[in-house]
């Protein structure tokens, strides 16, 4: 079974540093919010889904914490907890999805005792984790129908256990295919700067015997025009009304390549990544992250002291490069704008 990266009992959130992967596998313990943020922040914890996952436990940790008995008041507390969870990446909007269903829940209890309040919001942290899981192992079996037996697929950057509560969304799918019996392959984008390739995405997969190959970023396109990659799969961190996807930084480029070589293009994705009051991809901020990330690989220098850097960790890919995106309830195609919006009228 594979990984899940986030594990919580009895008041403890235990996570798998993943800047330490492939090399080193080390799990912290993580008992506040202020330790979850930073863990978020810091990429101790990454991936959409995973993310919304620990800001839940966060969210809880926070809850648990204000010493206050009425209600109002301690709601004022825990929505500033929840804005500084909310702070700590800006693109992957299951981040907020999560902090408002911890919010929302509290609020539909507000006419109970704060102290039971606090009691159920944990419940509802563990659900949120726990329902991640199910919800990727159903997209698996949605999505592994586009997965041809014997298909070489190509992924970009992680969307695997490692990125979400576990099973992973489009690594979800390609181990539903396996499971369904298909004999599939996986070439591996290593993913510039921070290498979720390479480090999480190639030691996943090898773990759970997947056939993974790792190629540099700039070896796909070579490797679509020599016929060796059959259809792309990769995950998402927000998706707007219209299908257009934000995803890591170079899914743009993989898929205007897939384009060009007449490839199939598969969005893989759980509906709380999808933000339904965004009209297109214009509107999904994009995160900057730090120059050092660029300009070191682990702690060796790679470029000049001092030398300008651009690094933003996202990109946003056009609905009209996108073949099919992939959800827990069903799969949508072409006309995204009706197709999405049949989707979320699913959600519970
Ligand atoms: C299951 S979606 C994971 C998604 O998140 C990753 O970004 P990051 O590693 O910076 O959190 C990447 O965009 C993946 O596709």
């Amino acid at each position: 079974m594979a990984i899940k990266p986030i594990e919580y009992r009895d008041g403890v959130c235990r996570m798998i540093d993943q800047r330490l992967l492939p090399t080193e596998e080390v799990w912290r313990d993580y008992f506040d919010y202020q330790g979850v943020a930073e863990a978020i922040r810091t990429m101790v914890v990454r991936g959409a889904p995973a993310i919304g996952v620990a800001a839940a436990f966060g969210a809880w940790f926070g809850a648990r914490d204000i010493d206050e008995e009425d209600f109002d008041r301690f709601f004022a507390r825990f929505e500033k907890v929840c804005a500084t969870l909310a702070a700590t990446r800006p693109t992957a909007v299951n981040l907020s999805w999560a902090l408002e269903r911890m919010k929302n829940f509290a609020k539909a209890n507000s006419s109970y005792p704060v102290a039971d309040i606090k009691i159920v919001l944990e419940y509802e942290a563990m659900a949120i984790a726990d329902e991640d899981i199910r919800v990727n192992m159903a997209m698996g079996r949605h999505g592994q129908e586009l997965i041809p037996d014997g298909a070489r697929v190509l992924t970009h950057c992680n969307a695997g256990a490692l990125a979400t509560g576990g099973f992973g969304t489009a690594l979800g799918v390609l181990r539903a295919a396996q499971l369904a019996g298909k004999n599939i392959s996986v070439l591996a984008d290593e993913t510039r700067p921070f290498l979720q390739g390479a480090r999480l995405t190639a030691w996943e997969l090898q773990k759970d015997n997947i056939p993974v190959t790792l190629i540099c970023d700039n070896m796909a396109g070579y490797l679509m025009s020599k016929g060796e990659i059959d259809c792309v799969i990769v995950g998402a961190d927000r998706i707007a009304a219209n299908g257009d996807t934000a995803n890591k930084i170079g899914t743009y480029t993989v898929a205007v390549l897939a384009k060009e070589h007449g490839l199939p293009f598969y969005v893989a994705a759980p509906t709380s990544t999808i933000d339904m009051s965004l009209a297109d991809g214009s509107l999904i901020p994009i995160e900057e992250r730090d120059a050092r990330e660029v300009t070191h690989c682990g702690d060796k220098q790679i470029a000049p002291s001092g030398v300008a850097v651009r690094n933003p960790s996202f990109d946003v890919t056009p609905a009209r490069l996108i073949s099919a995106i992939i959800t827990e309830w069903g799969i949508a195609r072409g006309d995204y704008g009706e197709g999405l919006k049949t989707l979320m009228s699913r959600v519970r």
